[in-house]
C-alpha cells in the first residue's frame, strides 16, 4: 500500500512553520464523509470505477492492439491520464513495441504534420476522447483525421473508435450516425477524474497493461480512504495537510515531485486535477509539476530560500525494480571515488531523502508519499487516492471541485471569433480587446 508520511507537516520537525495535532481538530471529517456517502454530487461516480465491468474494454483493446499505431486524440482529462499510465508503465515504449503510441493534445499545426510524416493511416486505429463531445480542439483534429482516413479510402468503421458520454454529445451522434466502435465515459465522471475508465483503460490494454490490475490498486486503496477517522484516512490527512497549511501558514502553493522519470506525466496530470478542481471563488491551491532529482538542481534554491509560500509533495520510490551499479573506477579522485561502489537506486533515494530533510531542516513543510514500486497495481493506487483527495480537499473549501466554469468566458471567445452560431456578440468584444494591445517595446 502507499503511504504517507506527514511528520514534515507538524510543529515536531518543522518549528513554529508547522501545524499542531490541535489545528486537525477544525476539520469537519463528519461533514466530508456525509458528502460522500451520500453522493452529495453525482460526479462522485469516480468512486465507483473500479467496480465496472471491463469487458468492452478489453474486447477493444484487443483489437487496438493489433495496430502498428494507436494515436489518441483528446486533451486535459482526456489525454494527461492516459498519458501517464504510458510513461509509467511502458516507458520508451515506441522504441520497443507496437503499437506505437501518438498522443495528440494540441492543436499545434508543426506537431500534427510531424506526426502525420510518421504514421501510417491504413496502420493506425484512432482514439477520440472527449467526455463532453464538444471540445474545439479534440473535434478540430478528429475532423482532419477523419478526412484524412476518407482521402485513402480507408474503413472509418475500422480505424476510428470513440470515448465519449454514453448518451448526450456530438460524439455520442456521430457513432450512432456512423456505427462507430465507442466505449462510454460514465455520465458523472468529469474529465479529470476518468483515468480509471475506458479513457485510460483503453491504452492500458491495446498496450499490454492489465486494466484489472490498475482497478485492483484503486479497489484496495478505496476503503482506507473511506475511513472516517482522519488519522487513519491518507485521502482526509493528505488535503486537510495541504488546507490547513494555506489557512494558517498561508502556504498557497503545492509542489509535485515524483522521485522517478516515468513519473512526470502523472505530476502533470495532478497538475490538472488540483488546479480545476479547486481553483475557484477565489480559493484554491497552485499546483506546480516538477520530478526529481532533476529540479532539485533547477528549483530546490526557490523552494528553500524564496517566498514561503509552498508545500513540496515528495512521492518516492521504494523499489525501480532495476539498479545500475556505479563503478569502482578513478578510485585516486576524491571528487570521484566516493561514488564508487554505490548504485544509482541508492543515489536517487539518498537525495529525495535529503532535500526532505534539507527544507524540514528549513522550516519549509514538506509531504512524502511513499510507492512500494512503480507498476500498474500502485499506479491505480495513486490516481485513486488523489482523486479522492482532490474532491475531499474541495469539500473542505466548500467549493464544487467537479466543474470549471472559469474556462467557459475563453472556450466562448474562440467560439466568437471561429464563427460558432449564436456567439456573434462575443466577436464584437474579443476584436474591441485586441484593438487595446500595446507593442511600444
Ligand atoms: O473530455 P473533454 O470534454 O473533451 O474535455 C477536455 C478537458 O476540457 C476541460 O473541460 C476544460 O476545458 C477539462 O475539464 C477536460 O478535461
Amino acid at each position: 500500500m502507499i503511504r504517507i508520511d506527514f511528520s514534515n507537516l507538524m510543529q515536531g520537525a518543522i518549528g513554529k512553520n508547522g501545524l499542531t495535532d490541535d489545528d486537525f481538530k477544525s476539520i469537519d471529517t463528519k461533514k466530508i464523509t456525509e458528502i460522500i456517502k451520500t453522493r452529495k454530487y453525482p460526479e462522485l461516480e469516480f468512486l465507483d470505477l473500479h467496480n465496472a465491468d471491463t469487458s468492452k474494454i478489453k474486447e477493444l483493446g484487443k483489437y487496438a492492439g493489433r495496430f502498428e499505431n494507436f494515436l489518441l486524440l483528446g486533451i486535459g482529462g482526456s489525454a494527461l491520464g492516459p498519458r501517464s499510465i504510458l510513461e509509467a508503465l511502458s516507458p520508451f515504449h515506441n522504441f520497443k513495441n507496437k503499437p506505437r503510441v501518438f498522443i495528440y493534445d494540441n492543436v499545434d499545426p508543426l506537431t500534427l504534420k510531424n506526426m502525420l510524416e510518421v504514421i501510417d493511416l491504413k496502420k493506425t486505429v484512432v482514439n477520440v476522447i472527449t467526455k463532453s463531445g464538444s471540445t474545439a480542439e479534440t473535434i478540430a483534429s478528429f475532423m482532419i483525421i477523419w478526412k484524412k482516413l476518407q482521402e485513402q479510402s480507408l474503413k472509418i468503421q475500422e480505424h476510428i473508435i470513440v470515448t465519449t458520454d454514453p448518451e448526450k454529445g456530438n460524439l455520442r451522434k456521430i457513432v450512432k450516425d456512423y456505427s462507430l466502435m465507442s466505449l462510454p465515459i460514465p455520465q458523472g465522471v468529469g474529465g479529470r477524474y476518468s483515468v480509471l475508465s475506458a479513457v485510460g483503460l483503453l491504452l492500458a490494454e491495446a498496450i499490454g497493461i492489465s486494466s484489472d490490475t490498475l482497478l485492483n490498486g484503486a479497489k484496495d486503496i478505496h476503503d482506507k480512504c473511506m475511513n472516517t477517522d482522519l488519522w487513519q484516512n491518507p485521502a482526509y490527512l493528505f488535503s486537510s495537510g495541504l488546507y490547513l497549511m494555506q489557512k494558517i501558514k498561508s502556504k498557497n502553493i503545492t509542489v509535485m515531485i515524483p522521485y522517478a522519470d516515468r513519473l512526470k506525466p502523472f505530476s502533470e496530470w495532478f497538475c490538472q486535477l488540483w488546479a480545476e478542481s479547486l481553483g475557484k471563488d477565489g480559493k484554491g491551491l497552485t499546483p506546480y509539476p516538477s520530478v526529481g532529482t532533476t529540479d532539485q538542481h533547477s528549483q530546490l534554491q526557490l523552494w528553500m530560500q524564496g517566498p514561503e509560500d509552498k508545500v513540496v509533495v515528495f512521492l518516492s520510490i521504494e523499489d525501480y525494480g532495476v539498479d545500475v551499479n556505479i563503478p569502482e573506477i578513478f578510485l585516486d579522485m576524491e571528487g570521484l571515488s566516493y561514488l564508487s561502489g554505490h548504485s544509482l537506486g541508492e543515489l536517487i533515494r539518498i537525495e529525495q531523502e535529503a532535500s526532505e530533510i534539507a527544507l524540514a531542516k528549513n522550516g519549509r513543510p514538506c509531504i512524502t508519499i511513499k510507492i512500494p514500486k512503480i507498476d500498474a497495481y500502485y499506479l491505480g493506487q495513486l490516481f485513486h487516492f488523489f482523486e479522492i483527495a482532490t474532491a475531499v480537499a474541495g469539500f473542505l473549501y466548500d467549493i464544487n471541485p467537479f466543474n470549471q466554469p472559469g474556462v467557459e468566458e475563453g472556450k466562448n471567445l474562440t467560439y466568437a471569433m471561429m464563427g460558432k452560431k449564436g456567439y456573434e456578440a462575443k466577436r464584437e468584444e474579443f476584436i474591441e480587446y485586441r484593438q487595446r494591445k500595446r507593442f511600444e517595446a
